[in-house]
Parts: C-alpha cells; structure tokens; sequence
C-alpha cells in the first residue's frame, strides 16, 4: 500500500484484494460489504471450475473451458492469474481498469498468487487476508457449506497452509471468529482508505474553497 498518496494526485477509484484460505468465508464477507458499500464493483473471475449448484454465469464466475481459458491467457486479458485447487482463475484487465478510470473502488476476491501479481502491477492496491479462527473451524466450515466432495474439502484443506503460509504479504490481516466483528473490521479498514483517498477531498471542495478564501 502506498501511504504517501496525496489527495490531490489521482481520481482513480481503489482496488482492494481479498484472499483467504478456501472455507474461512471470504464470500461470505465480501457480500455482506457489499450491502452496506454499495458503490464497491465487485471483479467478476473468469475459472476452468465447474459451476455448484446456484452459481450463475456473469453473477458469481464467468464458466469456461480451460483450452478458452488458456487462450484468453495467450491473449493477454488477465490481470492476473492462477491456477488454484487444480482449476484456473483470471481478473480481465479491461473491466477493473475502465472502472479504476472512472473512479469507481473495486475489489478482487483471490488467491495469494493472484494478490501477489496485482501488488507488482498495482503497488497502490489495498490488501486484506482474511483468518479463520481455528484449523477445526475452518474444517467445519468447509463441510457445513456442503458444496464440495470429500475429494475437494481435503484438497482445499491442506491447500490452506500453503495460502495461510502467505498472509504475512497483505497490508491487513483479520480473523474471521465471530462474523459481525469480523465485517465491521473490514468495513473499518475500506471506510478509512475511501476516507485518504481524492473523493472525500472533493465532496468537500467547495467548503474547503470557502474556508481558505
Ligand atoms: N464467522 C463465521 N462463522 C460461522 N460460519 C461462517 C462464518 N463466516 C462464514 N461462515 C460460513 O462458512 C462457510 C464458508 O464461507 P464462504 O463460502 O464465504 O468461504 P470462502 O472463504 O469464500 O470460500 P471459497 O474460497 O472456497 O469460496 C459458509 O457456509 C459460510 O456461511
Ligand atoms: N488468482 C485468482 N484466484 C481466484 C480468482 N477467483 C477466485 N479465486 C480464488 O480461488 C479460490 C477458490 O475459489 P472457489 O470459488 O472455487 O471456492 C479462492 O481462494 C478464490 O479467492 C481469480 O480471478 N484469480
């Protein structure tokens, strides 16, 4: 994260990067900021994983094959991109870049790898990774939700270390124990940097303007 950015120096919106291990409720989280921080476009991912049941095309992933995928690689869309859990993950750049252009904050939910990528092509981003308060609990978690075979739960499981292994890379860390609290940290954290960022600064020129005349 760049803390020396001044109000005065851009209008382009903030892209914020979350990630966690598979099951600690990273979704969970997003969405419910996204009810109260409407203005936040969430980055819809491109992935070679076949969709659950209820998950939408364009709503939660855009569903691809992955020799489409692999040829969208070799032309360059992505941002970024991963390949986690034995299935392929992608940012397009056109989208997030047009809406950073336009001001508007983005968030990307993502795997370490990926959050790794964007921090090199965009220092200015704001990171966050997201703890589950126990490896039973996450385990819990991820059986609870009853999305994934057994198969996939153990993988997702023991891939948690190697993620977990990566939070020290994030600008922010919190623990996702009770759900409320957990919400409200992370809604403190995109408040505080809206708050530094240049549309505060302008909201209030005018008064500014007076105050200074
Ligand atoms: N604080 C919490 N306490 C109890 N259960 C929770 C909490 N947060 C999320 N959950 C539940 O844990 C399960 C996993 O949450 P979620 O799908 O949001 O995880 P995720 O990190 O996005 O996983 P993935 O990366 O696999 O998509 C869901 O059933 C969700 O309702
Ligand atoms: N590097 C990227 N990782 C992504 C992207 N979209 C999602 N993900 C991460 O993949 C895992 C698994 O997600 P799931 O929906 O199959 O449970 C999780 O950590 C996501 O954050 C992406 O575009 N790039």
């Amino acid at each position: 994260m760049n803390t020396d950015a001044s109000p005065l120096q851009s209008a382009e919106g903030t892209l914020f990067v979350v990630a966690a291990p598979s099951g600690a409720g990273k979704s969970s989280l997003v969405n419910a900021l996204l009810e109260r921080e409407p203005a936040i476009s969430l980055s819809i991912s491109h992935t070679t994983r076949p969709p659950r049941p209820g998950e939408q095309y364009g709503r939660h992933y855009y569903f691809v094959e992955r020799n489409e995928f692999e040829r969208e690689i070799a032309e360059g869309i992505f941002l970024e991109h991963a390949e986690v859990h034995g299935n392929l993950y992608g940012t397009s750049s056109n989208t997030v870049n047009t809406l950073l252009e336009q001001g508007r904050d983005v968030l990307l939910e993502i795997d370490w790898q990926g959050a790794r990528q964007i921090r090199k092509s965009k220092p200015d981003c704001v990171s966050v990774f997201i703890l589950p308060p126990s490896r039973a609990e996450l385990e819990r978690r991820l059986r609870g939700r009853g999305s994934d075979s057994a198969e996939v739960i153990a993988r997702r499981l023991h891939n948690s270390r190697e993620e977990i292994a990566h939070a020290h890379e994030f600008d922010y860390i919190i623990v996702n124990d009770d759900f409320d609290v957990a919400l409200g940290d992370l809604q403190s954290i995109v408040r505080a940097v809206r708050q530094r960022s240049t549309l505060p600064w302008q909201r209030h020129e005018a008064l500014i303007a007076e105050l200074l005349a």
